[in-house]
């Protein structure tokens, strides 16, 4: 198990080390707006699963949406600070 920013501080330490086998430099790569669309399918696959699916599946969901979110965070230059100060 992991917090928030632990993945964060994962995530940008493969961003820069670039790993063979990383989905995350993968997606990187990709671009925003490859990241965009899998921020938004993670999105709807989490309402989906919030109404029909049960919480296990909501908050498997929710993780990947959070993942998602993170990789554009990390895709456009955005710290944890960044977003944190319009919490
Ligand atoms: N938490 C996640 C995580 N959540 C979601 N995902 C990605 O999001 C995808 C989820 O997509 P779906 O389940 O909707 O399945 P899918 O649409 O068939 O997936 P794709 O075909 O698009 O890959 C997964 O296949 C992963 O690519 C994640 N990829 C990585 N992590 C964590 O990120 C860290 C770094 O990972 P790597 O960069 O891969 O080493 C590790 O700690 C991982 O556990």
């Amino acid at each position: 198990m992991k917090t928030f920013d632990q993945l964060y501080a994962e995530l940008a330490r493969k961003a820069e080390t670039r790993p063979d086998g990383s989905g995350t430099v993968a997606a990187l790569d990709a671009g925003v707006h490859a990241i965009g669309k899998k921020l938004v399918e993670e999105a709807a696959e989490s309402w989906m699963a919030a109404e029909h699916e049960g919480k296990e599946r909501t908050a498997e969901e929710i993780s990947q949406l959070l993942y998602h979110a993170q990789v554009l965070m990390i895709a456009t230059g955005l710290s944890l600070e960044d977003v944190y100060r319009h919490l």
